[in-house]
């Protein structure tokens, strides 16, 4: 996978969410920390087409999320911070079907591979739960596995731990931890994001540190409680 972004900058109206930003991204594990507003969903949002960048551009294995932005979008799934919002049938099962069948996947193997993931997220008691009724740790756990029934390529998480319980969070790290997919995750649990290969950290709209967990972590420590 290769993410590049080229003289991305994105603004809000007035409000400037990410500075004008050169990067490329190949590994297989990224994290994205940063203090609340630092434009970490923002930079998220770009890598899937979700915010078209007010300048410059934003490609996907050398797809443009704005010239190809429906190949991006089937190429990228993006978990979001409040995962209700992208469930949308009332059934869980039916709503993890859902990415299958517009894909036009046909009946029996929408079945199998539902049951699959259902399975390796250990939440086969869920399949006939009302979605609305589900907890906020179950709700994260079927969002997930109604993005990654679709196998996308790269995953994008937005804070995946951030209402789950030990047990929970457990399953979401050794989940990510198993995936084959490449996968970028903006969280504040420091510890999800210690064993990964690179870490972005964002201050004010600005990409001002990028390396190693340890030193990345190191330089954040230092803005946040300065
Ligand atoms: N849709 C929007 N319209 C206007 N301003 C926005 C919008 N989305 C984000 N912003 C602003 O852009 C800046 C960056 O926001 P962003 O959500 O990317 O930050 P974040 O680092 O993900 O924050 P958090 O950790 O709180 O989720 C903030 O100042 C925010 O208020």
């Amino acid at each position: 996978m290769e993410i590049r972004f080229v003289d991305c900058g994105i603004r809000y109206g007035e409000t400037v969410a990410l500075q004008p930003l050169d990067l490329d991204l190949a590994e297989r594990r990224i994290g994205v920390i940063g203090l609340n507003g630092s434009g970490k969903t923002t930079f998220a949002r770009a890598i899937n087409g979700l915010v078209k960048p007010s300048q410059g551009r934003v490609t996907v294995n050398g797809r443009d999320t704005v010239a190809d932005g429906a190949e991006v979008l089937g190429r990228v799934g993006f978990i979001f911070q409040n995962p209700q919002n992208q469930l949308i049938l009332p059934i869980v099962a039916d709503d993890i079907a859902l990415g299958l069948k517009s894909r036009g996947v046909g009946k029996a193997d929408v079945a199998a591979r539902v049951e699959a993931i259902l399975a390796r997220f250990g939440i086969e008691h869920l399949a006939r739960r009302r979605v609305h009724a589900l907890s906020g740790g179950e709700t994260q756990l079927v969002a997930m596995a109604s993005v990654l029934v679709t196998e996308p390529d790269i995953l994008i998480l937005d804070e995946p731990t951030n209402q789950l319980d030990l047990r929970n969070r457990k399953r979401v790290v050794d989940t990510l931890a198993g995936l084959d997919e490449a996968a970028i995750v903006v969280s504040h649990d420091l510890s999800l994001i210690e064993s990964f290969e690179r870490v972005l950290l964002f201050h004010e709209g600005r990409l001002i540190a990028d390396g190693i967990p340890g030193d990345v972590v190191k330089a954040y420590e230092a803005v946040a409680l300065s």
